[in-house]
């Protein structure tokens, strides 16, 4: 099926639903371009990429709103986007002009301070399109450019003013199983982004493009052809063997490398594809000027609980020792606390601690971290197999966050769930579920005598010991972090609908509010005219409301909440200051 790309601005406009077009498209008005400068050091007014920040901290220095004043927190304005699923993407702003993202990769500009639309993009996605997992994470910002990685595979450039396209490149076959809900990474001058499909036996992938032109300079797969290193890990179904990308990157500046996780490997029986299937379930480090892999690190080798590691690492520097290390800190979905060294020739394991309740690895290797399994634990054809935790992890796709002022990092985890797979063979058809076990088989338990699932957990990484934990007993948590410089830790992803605020320090909840969906999105917060606000989307939906049906389906009194649907963006500031 064709899609149309063009904007025609002809009159009767046919209703936007039927094209891929703009809405509204204001006048236009004054955009400050953002610069690499910019990016490296972004103005704390600002929240101008997905984490805020390069290093990917979820960090705010802003500091109006503390852990003094928190519970005067009054919503200023909201906005309604109209869709259903899983809304996930930040509210991105540059100096008072907010970007969101919806399900389907519509894009809406904003006014930040009075919540006024701008414009909205929305694109025609073909019919026969499925989504299994129907979000978007947001876009990124260069020059006066938005830019979109679209359901349909396609990298899209937008006028920030107006919202018209102004090109779309298509990055991957659709029909073949590719799908984007990442938001793009960029730096020096290449727009980067990869490919979802693990559950479809995709060659996962990054791609970088011109920033300006948006051809492709380069294309780096995560699986290693022939000749490749790595290669020889496996002995077939390399070209389906799935390690996608569905994170955003982080990027280090001073070594030129941006890190990126990649997901589970396909199908999910690793002993239908024997060896330890190099780079799914791990941590690349790539030179964004050429694409070049410069370093990896797998976190577990021949991946068979569809434990995607593509969360990307946090880039801290510690102190250990007396000495200052640069650091890559994940939490892993495989239930891990990973910290590895980030070096120019490549990556070194440091520590991995178990955060939630594992009962698959046996032992890390010191030197190199790679686990010994459990064998009893590992899924395998023909067979039921349990683990701890679910294949939906100690923490599925939700970013963590880290606070340099406390000095903690802030995991937004699953305890006390374990979960089953019953392994069967099978073959690759293109653009179809290529599991190798029956979904209706993915069997979720609860440990026994559990007091709760959710859990915000804060850890201290000189000691790598937990500090606090504020835990959730009817809930899953499915909720992005963000930190502030006022001493606060702010988080949605619980299934009563709250979006909250805990004392940074202390773990204390100091403010929560119920919404009219659950909140699953990455929070932002920015300032305009001298007010901060805290910014986040509700719109639950995607895994969260997966692991809301297979709570009920274990405990439909305990976990009895109907999480509704329907994407809100909402935009809190002081009482004192909201109507300035
Ligand atoms: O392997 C993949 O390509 C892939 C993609 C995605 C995605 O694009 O959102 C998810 C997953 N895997 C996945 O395993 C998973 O648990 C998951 C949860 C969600 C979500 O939005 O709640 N997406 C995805
Ligand atoms: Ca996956």
């Amino acid at each position: 099926q064709k899609v149309e790309n063009s904007v025609t601005p002809a009159t009767p406009v046919p209703p936007l639903s039927e094209r891929t077009g703009t809405q509204g498209a204001a006048a236009p008005r004054t955009y400050t371009p953002v610069t690499d400068a910019r990016l490296q050091k972004p103005e704390a007014r600002n929240w101008l990429m997905y984490r805020g920040t390069y290093d990917g901290h979820g960090f705010s220095p802003l500091d109006q709103v503390n852990a003094g004043n928190v519970r005067e927190l009054v919503p200023v304005w909201s906005f309604s986007t109209g869709v259903t699923e899983g809304h996930q993407s930040p509210p991105i702003v540059n100096d008072g002009v907010m970007f969101v993202t919806t399900p389907q990769a519509q894009v809406i500009a904003l006014d930040a301070k009075t919540g006024e639309m701008l414009w909205r993009y929305k694109r025609q996605l073909p019919e026969d399109l499925t989504q299994l997992h129907p979000t978007n994470r947001g876009v990124a910002l260069y020059g006066d450019k938005v830019y979109v990685a679209t359901t349909d595979c396609y990298l899209v450039a937008l006028d920030a003013k107006t919202g018209k396209e102004v090109w779309a490149k298509k990055v991957e076959d659709y029909q073949k199983g590719h799908y984007m809900t990442l938001a793009p990474l960029i730096a020096r001058g290449k727009v980067m982004v990869g490919g979802s499909g693990g559950e479809y036996g995709v060659r996962g992938f990054i791609a970088g493009y011109d920033v300006n032109t948006g051809e492709q300079a380069w294309k780096t797969f995560t699986i290693p052809g022939p000749g490749e290193p790595g290669h020889d890990t496996w002995k077939n179904g390399w070209e389906t063997g799935g390690g996608s990308i569905w994170l955003t990157g982080q990027y280090d500046p001073q070594l030129n490398l941006a890190y990126w996780g990649t997901g589970n490997a396909a199908p999910w029986m690793g002993d239908a594809r024997p060896g330890d299937n190099l780079h799914t379930s791990s941590v690349l480090a790539i030179n964004p000027d050429d694409g070049k892999i410069r370093g990896h690190h797998q976190y577990h080798w021949n991946d068979s609980w569809d434990w995607d590691e593509v969360s990307a690492p946090l880039l801290i520097n510690l102190d250990r020792n007396g000495r200052s290390i640069p650091t890559l800190v994940h939490a892993g979905r495989d239930g891990y606390l990973w910290t590895l060294e980030r070096r120019q020739d490549g990556i070194r394991f440091i520590s991995g601690v178990p955060f939630v309740n594992q009962d698959v690895f046996a032992k890390l290797d010191p030197e190199t971290g790679r686990p010994t399994y459990n064998e009893a634990r590992k899924p395998r054809l023909d067979n039921k197999v349990e683990f701890c935790p679910s294949l939906w992890g100690g923490k599925d796709w939700p970013p963590e966050a880290y606070n340099p002022q406390t000095k903690l990092l802030y995991i937004p985890a699953n305890e006390n769930l374990c979960g089953a797979l019953t392994g069967h063979r099978m073959d690759y058809v293109p653009g179809q579920l290529f599991l190798g076990a029956g979904l209706e088989d993915i069997g979720m338990s609860l440990k026994p005598g559990a007091t709760h699932i959710g859990e915000l957990q804060a850890w201290d990484l000189t000691t790598m010991k937990k500090v606090w934990s504020h835990p959730f007993p009817n809930s899953q948590l499915w909720g992005p972090v963000l930190t502030t410089g006022g001493g606060l830790v702010f988080m949605g992803g619980t299934n009563d609908r709250m979006f909250r605020a805990f004392d940074a320090k202390s773990g204390q909840q100091l403010w929560q509010t119920k919404l009219n969906s659950g909140v699953t999105a990455v929070p932002s917060t920015f300032e305009v005219d001298g007010t901060q606000y805290i910014a986040v989307q509700s719109g639950w939906g995607v895994d969260a409301q997966r692991m809301q049906d297979s709570l009920v389906a274990i405990d439909p009194v305990r976990f009895k909440s109907d999480v509704p649907q329907g994407g809100v963006v909402w935009v809190f500031a002081l009482r004192q200051r909201a109507g300035q």
